[in-house]
């Protein structure tokens, strides 16, 4: 069941438009991801779906609801993590879980969210005295004390190190398996790759792309080798393996494009008729690679 339908969004500012048709919907349970270029309309979007903003054109339904017009309702069943200058530093953990718990009819026991985001030692401290990893797990513990359907998660581990954004992303998937639809704007491919289900691909207003991961980057990889012997007889018949797409050749050096466990056919092959090769490189499309052919931009 889709949770959040997107079609045909617009808006424009001035004579600036930024969102120029966008749609995609989010299905019940996933984490989708929001991916795409600085100024590419990503917050616009996540704006408008929360209520935040009011669309030129299109439609969005929220669970059903429109966020305009449902804005009280759509409000009871989201949560959105806050940004780092939305919470005064001398506010105490425990104080503003309960302060955005009061902004919820149903809200959960922040106390069990304390202990989940691992926060129980810190009940006391004052926002302004947490790590970042912490201050980041208050953040999403805020976006779920409403004990939302749906959670939207910006900016999840920016200025985090290794090891704590691991920690959250073990967080958020969690987040997942208890039932919660997470809608996540990353600029980092690591954890898009990590943590979506599916992916949509902002670029210059549009969506040019809604996948998984693995969807985007394709299955297509390529593996280049030199002819030790100089003969490319035992080449001969690479092109028909299943797994083999394209083979071109130049001189002495093989280049082969394949996908799956492509590599080990071809390697089996060249054995079964003797063919040494020396420089052998297998290339794996990433998904960077996919973002920079669908954007015409490399990621930052
Ligand atoms: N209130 C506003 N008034 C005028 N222009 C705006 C306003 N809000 C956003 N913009 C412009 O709209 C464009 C899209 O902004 P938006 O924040 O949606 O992009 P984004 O993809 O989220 O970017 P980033 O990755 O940098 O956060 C940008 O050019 C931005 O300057």
């Amino acid at each position: 069941m889709a949770v959040i339908e997107v079609t045909d969004l617009r808006k424009s500012y001035a004579d600036l438009t930024v969102l120029d048709g966008v749609s995609f919907s989010v299905e019940e349970g996933e984490i989708f991801g929001i991916l795409g270029p600085n100024g590419t309309g990503k917050t616009t979007t996540v704006e408008c779906v929360e209520g935040l903003r009011r669309p030129d054109g299109g439609s969005i339904r929220v669970l059903g609801l429109d966020p305009v017009k449902d804005a009280r309702k759509v409000h009871e069943l989201i949560g959105v993590q806050l940004q780092q200058t939305q919470l005064p530093e001398n506010i105490k953990v425990w104080e503003a879980l309960d302060l955005y718990a009061s902004f919820y009819a149903n809200p959960r026991d922040w106390r069990e969210l304390l202990e989940e985001w691992g926060l129980a030692g810190k009940r006391d401290a004052r926002f302004g005295k947490l790590s970042g990893g912490q201050q980041q797990r208050l953040f999403i513990a805020l976006a779920l004390v409403g004990n939302p359907r749906v959670a939207f998660l910006d900016e999840l581990t920016t200025g985090l190190d290794p090891q704590a954004r691991r920690t959250t992303w073990e967080l958020v998937k969690r987040v997942r398996a208890s039932g919660v639809t997470v809608v996540l704007v990353s600029h980092f491919m690591d954890e898009v790759e990590e943590l979506c289900d599916r992916v949509a691909v902002f670029n210059r207003g549009r969506v040019v792309a809604v996948d998984t991961p693995a969807g985007l980057v394709g299955g297509e990889h390529r593996m280049r080798f030199t002819l030790m012997a100089g003969d490319t007889s035992g080449t001969a018949g690479l092109e028909n393996l299943p797994e083999v797409i394209d083979v071109s050749r130049e001189g002495t050096r093989v280049v082969v494009t394949g996908r799956g466990d492509f590599a080990t056919a071809v390697t089996a092959h060249l054995a079964r008729h003797h063919v040494l090769v020396s420089d052998l490189r297998i290339d794996k499309r990433t998904l960077d690679d996919a973002f920079a052919a669908l954007t015409g931009r490399s990621f930052e």
